[in-house]
């Protein structure tokens, strides 16, 4: 069942639907790419899960048990209008029970969500463990806010923290490097690592290929399976090379002005026509 869930996630810039009334669910566990063309939506549903943006309309619920996430999709497909007293009841328990719509970005991260962007998070004077170890902090004292009372080496696990991440993304050979002076590729990895130093359970990857040699592309896809695999993360993946799409999801959710056209393995998307007609104006994929 769903780790992540959105009901009716709408998003209106003035004039402009965004994002269109997006029912989407994702899986614990799974790989799940968002394509479509430019402007379909992909960056702005990501950013109201994130809590970068607020959505006009619409909600979304975080780590529900199997028998609540059944209970929201019943409900979900019941227009809002009609439903009657013990659904609205039960569907506005469960938004106080799991609902994640508008909270801060540092409120999503607590949670167990990161993100993995393009736009640099990265200090390029400091060093690669250093840049780590700064996110790892980050967290580590939202969550010494939290847990006040009890005791713990604070630096001890930071430091832990970073060594596994870096390993985790194969830069344990490059910590003392400064930042600024690695490789694309690496830098990429680092951003990723970063990601990872809050010790989320959901990582969202904006486009993790983009502007890699073949060589860096390969060992990224091998990288995102392998987290998949040995951190048991969720991800999801916006990314516009069908290659590495189809190579590594386990579903692919289609945007397409802000309305999702279709949702399922990447057989299912590949064969259907409204996706060819409205991704590739027809041409097969
Ligand atoms: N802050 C904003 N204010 C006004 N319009 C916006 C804003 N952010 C996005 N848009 C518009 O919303 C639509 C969806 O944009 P979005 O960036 O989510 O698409 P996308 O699928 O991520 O595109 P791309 O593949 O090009 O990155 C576009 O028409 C865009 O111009």
């Amino acid at each position: 069942m769903g780790l992540l869930e959105m009901e009716g996630l709408t998003k209106r810039f003035s004039g402009l639907t965004a994002v269109d009334d997006v029912d989407l669910t994702v899986e614990r566990g799974e790989t799940k790419a968002i394509i479509g063309p430019n402007g379909a939506g992909k960056s702005t549903t990501i950013n109201l899960v994130t809590g970068l943006l607020e959505p006009t309309e619409g909600h979304v619920y975080y780590d529900l048990s199997d028998e609540d996430a059944a209970d929201l999709h019943e409900i979900r497909e019941v227009p809002d209008d009609e439903r009657d007293q013990q659904q609205r009841q039960r569907i506005e328990q469960l938004r106080k029970e799991y609902g994640i719509t508008g909270s801060e970005p540092h409120e999503v991260v607590q949670k167990g969500i990161s993100k993995s962007f393009q736009t640099a998070s990265i200090f390029p004077g400091m060093t690669a463990r250093e840049n780590v170890q700064m996110a790892a902090l980050a967290n580590e004292h939202g969550s010494f806010q939290l847990n006040f009372l009890r005791k713990r080496d604070s630096f001890t696990e930071v430091d832990e923290t970073a060594t596994e991440m870096l390993e985790a993304v194969e830069l344990h050979g490059s910590d003392d490097v400064e930042a600024g002076s690695l490789p694309y590729g690496d830098k990429r990895r680092l951003e990723i690592a970063i990601a990872l130093a809050s010790e989320p359970d959901l990582l969202f990857m904006d486009e993790p290929t983009a502007g890699m040699s073949p060589e860096e592309t390969q060992s990224t896809v091998d990288l995102v399976e392998r987290l998949q695999e040995e951190l048991g993360l969720t991800i999801v993946l916006v990314e516009h090379d069908m290659e590495i799409i189809f190579r590594i999801a386990d579903s692919i959710a289609v945007l397409n002005r802000g309305a999702i056209i279709a949702d399922g393995t990447p057989e299912e998307v590949q064969d259907n026509t409204d996706v060819q007609e409205a991704y590739l104006g027809g041409v097969e994929l």
